[in-house]
Order: C-alpha cells, then sequence, then structure tokens
C-alpha cells in the first residue's frame, strides 16, 4: 500500500516525465470567440478563473461528501442520431441547447459562446491538502479511484475549489483493464505494474470482452456526478487510446524505452494487432459506458503517441483511434471528443482526419501555429505550461490572455 511520502516520491517521478497538471483552456472554433467590445477580462477567462488557476497551489477548501442521488444522464440510444457534423453549423448550433455545458458546447465548435471555457488536467490529486489527507486515510490509489464515494469526493474536490467549467472522473486510463482480464497495480516506486505482459497471441486471446460488473464504481460515480454537478459544469469522462494502454500490457508497466512494444511492431505485428483491436473494441464499449453513466465529453489519451515517429502512428495508433470515433460518432453522436498525444507538435494536421472534435495541444506548441495548422473546422484546447501555476498571478494572468488574445 502507497504512504504518502512514496506516492509523493512517484507523483514526482511520473511528473517529471510527464507534467500533465496543466491549465487547459478549451478554446472554440475562432469564429465563435467573444465578440469585440467584450470586456477584455470577461472575454477571456474570467477574474475567478485566474484566480483559480494559481489558487490551486494551496488550495485547501474543505469538500464534505456528497450522497448519491438519481442522475439525469443522456443515453447514447436515445440520442437522436444523425451523421457528422462539420464544427461550426447552423443545426448543431439550434440542436445545442443553450443549457448544456459551456464546455460542451465549445467543444461542438458552436458560435457565440461568451468566454472560453477553463479546466485543468490532472485536476483532482496531490497538489490539494484535502486529496493528501484522503490519500493518507486511503493509501491506495486502486482504492482511491474505484470506490464509489472516495470518486465522487476526489472528482468534486477541485470543482468545489475553483468551479472549473470541466468536472474530470477521478480515474486512471488503466483501470479499465481488470475487466479485460489484465490484472495491475499501482507501485510506489514502479507506477502501474502489470505481472503478466501481454507479448503472446495466447496471450490475447485470453483477453475478455469488457465486463462492467468489474467496472461499476465508474458508472455509479458519474451518475452521482452528473446529479451533483447539476449542469453547472461539463462532467468529463476520458479513456487510454489503445497505443497508449498497449505500451503498458506489453512493457508490463512504465518505459523511457518502449523497446518491447516497438519491436513487436515489427517482430509480431500480428499478436500486436490483436491485441490494439481487442483495446480498440473494449475502448469503444467502455466510452459508450461512460457516456451513458452521464459523462458529456470525452478526452481520448494518446499520452504516448508521441514516442511514435509520425508515420509509424499513423500504422500503429491512429486506426485503432478512428475506429474507437467511428463507432462513437454513430452510437453517441452528440458527444464531443477530445484527442491529446503527449507532445504533439509533429503530429497536429496528421490528427485532424481521426475525426475527434477537438485537438488538445500541450504547451509546446504555440496556440496561434496551432489554430493555423488545424484549420478552422476543429476545436482547440490547450495549452498553458503548468510551469506558470508556480508563478505569481500576474504572470499567470499574462500568460493565459497571450494564449487567449
Ligand atoms: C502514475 C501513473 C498512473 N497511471 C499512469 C501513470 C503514469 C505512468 C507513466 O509515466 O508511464 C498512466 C496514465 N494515467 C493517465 C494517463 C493519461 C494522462 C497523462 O498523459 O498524464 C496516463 C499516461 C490518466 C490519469 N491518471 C490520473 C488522472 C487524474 C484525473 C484528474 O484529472 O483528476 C488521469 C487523467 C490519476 C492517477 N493515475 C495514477 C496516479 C498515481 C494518479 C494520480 C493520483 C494523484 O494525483 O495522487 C497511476
Amino acid at each position: 500500500m502507497p504512504g504518502p511520502s512514496p506516492l509523493a516520491h512517484e507523483a514526482t517521478r511520473a511528473r517529471r516525465r510527464n507534467p500533465h497538471q496543466q491549465l487547459l483552456l478549451l478554446h472554440p472554433n475562432p469564429n465563435s470567440r467573444p465578440q469585440a467590445g467584450l470586456d477584455k477580462q470577461n472575454s477571456h477567462l474570467s477574474p475567478r478563473r485566474e484566480v483559480a488557476a494559481t489558487a490551486m497551489i494551496s488550495a485547501t477548501a474543505t469538500a464534505a461528501f456528497l450522497a448519491a442521488a438519481p442522475a439525469s444522464s443522456s443515453s447514447c440510444t436515445t440520442h437522436r442520431r444523425r451523421s457528422r457534423l462539420p464544427a461550426i453549423s447552423a443545426s448543431l448550433a439550434t440542436a445545442s441547447s443553450t443549457e448544456e455545458p459551456l464546455l460542451v458546447r465549445a467543444a461542438r465548435g458552436e458560435d457565440g459562446l461568451p468566454r472560453p471555457p477553463a479546466w485543468m488536467m490532472r485536476q483532482a490529486g496531490r497538489y490539494m491538502a484535502e486529496y493528501q489527507a484522503l490519500a493518507k486515510r486511503h493509501p491506495s490509489f486502486r482504492e482511491r479511484s474505484e470506490t464509489t464515494d472516495l470518486i465522487v469526493e476526489i472528482t468534486l474536490q477541485p470543482w468545489r475549489a475553483f468551479a472549473p467549467d470541466g468536472v474530470i472522473l477521478f480515474s486512471d486510463i488503466l483501470t479499465p483493464l481488470p475487466a479485460i482480464g489484465v490484472p495491475f497495480d499501482i507501485s510506489d516506486s514502479k507506477g502501474p505494474v502489470i505481472q503478466s505482459p501481454v507479448r503472446s497471441e495466447e496471450q490475447v486471446r485470453e483477453l475478455t470482452p469488457i465486463d462492467f460488473e468489474k467496472l461499476r464504481f465508474v458508472g455509479e460515480s458519474l451518475k452521482i456526478l452528473r446529479s451533483e454537478i447539476d449542469g453547472q459544469a461539463a462532467l468529463l469522462g476520458f479513456v487510454g487510446a489503445p497505443w497508449t494502454i498497449a505500451t503498458y500490457v506489453v512493457e508490463g508497466g512504465m518505459t523511457n524505452t518502449y523497446t518491447n512494444i516497438k519491436s513487436m511492431c515489427h517482430t509480431a505485428p500480428n499478436v500486436l494487432r490483436g491485441l490494439l483491436s481487442h483495446l480498440a473494441d473494449a475502448i469503444s464499449e467502455y466510452i459508450i459506458y461512460q457516456v451513458n453513466s452521464g459523462a458529456q465529453c470525452i478526452q481520448i489519451f494518446d499520452s504516448w503517441g508521441g514516442q511514435l515517429p509520425p508515420h509509424v502512428w499513423e500504422q500503429w495508433s491512429k486506426p485503432y483511434i478512428k475506429q474507437i470515433v467511428n463507432k462513437i460518432k454513430i452510437e453517441c453522436p452528440n458527444v464531443p471528443l477530445v484527442l491529446y498525444i503527449n507532445g504533439n507538435g509533429g503530429f497536429l494536421e496528421r490528427m485532424t482526419d481521426t475525426g475527434v472534435d477537438v485537438i488538445g495541444l500541450d504547451w509546446t506548441v504555440d496556440m496561434a501555429d496551432g489554430r493555423r495548422r488545424l484549420g478552422n473546422k476543429i476545436s482547440v484546447q490547450g495549452n498553458v505550461d503548468p510551469a506558470f501555476l508556480f508563478s505569481p498571478l500576474p504572470v499567470l494572468t499574462d500568460e493565459i490572455h497571450s494564449i487567449y488574445p
């Protein structure tokens, strides 16, 4: 069981490799920027949000645990089906009610929004004193992320403290693995550990269809959260992309080199294809399950897609992301999908025809360059360097305004 200091050690280690506690600003299509003439402050980020962004470093707001209540979730099957629409379209704007959260509307590329919505990646967790106190009482990350009451409480902590426009489920991209027959653990020193890495045809054959009985805490938490948030923000679900999940499943945990999985592309391509297809099917079902439980927007993390040369990503990651997106656009056409790759500067143009609604930019890409390269038919999200959260508030404010001039 991880104790607080090993957890902090792991956190530091993970952050060093993967500094993703990032302020994210979901920017609607430039055509839907706030109209000129709006107060400059309000037109970009409300003062409250600027405070929130900085206050996260030392936030100590208290979170009360919330009781379960029935949720009004929108299920995939009850959505009106329609083909994929371009980011800006009259019919889409009409279909999208003003009662829907700002973030969902921005993600769909809706026109005429009052300001860009703001949320933070890795929004819940270690930087919050109240999370640390809870982690002392429940030192296992698996327990914290697989117990409905704890998931709900942790998810709501940053929302209560900062009122971001998005509330992301406290979970992990590896959480669904046991539900497809891949047990895992989170070790203090080694991060995620998969005891029996999947590298053979036989092991791929033994994978099971996703069993939602083993993921009931996810569905229950989303239902409660949707009800608690009550339309005041967007409830975000997330999944790992098949390639990124496969890096853990094949390597057995964290890696700096990706040696086993990268060599499998050439030494055992059929085994890897089988694994990625199985993951793509399971992840598609998992997204639908999250949406049916109340998630209003889904982020797909292909965090380690950027470890591949772009043309190899085209072969080993993108087709499986496309398979997921195609399925979701049929089953849940109203739910916007966000795609994020860590270090995606070399990938932007290649990401657009995955069919997602929003591309997440990290801080290594200039926002204006990113927009130019992506064109106007897709929304962008990003990209304040999390290091600014340790700067004085005016510096952070200036940085935000320089990204959203
Ligand atoms: C350390 C780690 C875990 N799981 C993973 C790691 C990184 C290992 C590596 O570098 O290879 C794998 C992982 N988990 C997640 C991603 C995608 C996001 C990213 O690129 O950072 C990745 C790559 C989603 C997530 N994983 C987590 C979130 C947080 C949800 C939120 O934003 O509130 C997300 C989106 C939470 C998580 N998940 C885990 C911990 C310890 C925590 C944090 C809890 C804490 O803060 O103490 C286990």
